[in-house]
């Protein structure tokens, strides 16, 4: 279980600070909603390390991870846009997943069944350039599963998708934490990609993480 337990951060001249705290479950989404402004994308800057809180505690199955910095993080971020390099080709952006060292044959199996896995087998070398914002996001998640990080931190993801792309995509985000036990935390303004993939939901509410 991935726990923020009272995680105290306030940004510079931000009078009342934040107190984070919530419970993410493997195999599940959690989802985080709130205002414009409430402190959402500050919660997955928390989470990924990119800020440090001044107190609170931070684990994933009762290891500390606050201590850790962010690329020693057992987690992985997926942003509304702009996940890739565009002059790359898809196998190239998800080979970025692969562990340092990886010997070029098992590295070329292994990116060519995670391209298959969020169904995008045949376009391995494409340019990230000419994909569609869909399959773009499907790139990211396959560089996802090559890192294979416990945690997925998804900010917005499916927000410049249509709308039928975005329930192919978001089913495939679901179908992806239960088949690998990701923890991961979804940030959604919409309440039908809450109510269609969160187990669980926060919202924030002046400062603090309110149990939906
Ligand atoms: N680096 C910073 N320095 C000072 N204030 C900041 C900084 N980053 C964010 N803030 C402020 O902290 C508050 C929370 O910002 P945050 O981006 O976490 O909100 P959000 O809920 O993700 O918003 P949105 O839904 O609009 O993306 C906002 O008032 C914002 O202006």
């Amino acid at each position: 279980m991935l726990r923020a337990d009272d995680l105290v951060f306030a940004h510079p001249g931000q009078e009342e600070p934040y107190h984070f705290s919530l419970e993410a479950q493997p195999g599940e989404v959690t989802a985080i909603s709130g205002a414009s402004g409430s402190g959402k994308s500050t919660l997955l800057d928390l989470l990924a390390g990119f800020i440090a809180p001044v107190s609170g505690m931070l684990t994933l199955d009762g290891e500390d991870l606050l201590s850790l910095p962010p690329e020693a993080r057992p987690v992985s971020l997926l942003l509304q846009a702009d996940n890739l390099f565009e002059h790359l080709s898809a196998e190239e952006n998800a080979a970025l997943g692969l562990p340092r060292g990886t010997p070029k044959p098992t590295g070329q199996q292994l990116v060519a069944q995670a391209l298959a896995e969020v169904g995008l087998a045949g376009f391995d070398t494409k340019q990230a350039a000419n994909l569609s914002g869909g399959q773009k996001q499907r790139v990211a998640l396959a560089r996802t599963l090559l890192r294979d990080r416990p945690v997925l931190l998804l900010d917005e993801p499916f927000s410049a998708l249509d709308d039928e792309t975005r329930r192919t995509t978001r089913e495939l985000v679901g179908a992806l934490t239960r088949r690998h036990n990701w923890h991961t935390v979804l940030v959604s303004h919409h309440a039908d990609d809450i109510a269609a993939l969160a187990s669980a939901h926060y919202r924030i509410v002046a400062g603090r993480l309110e149990r939906v």
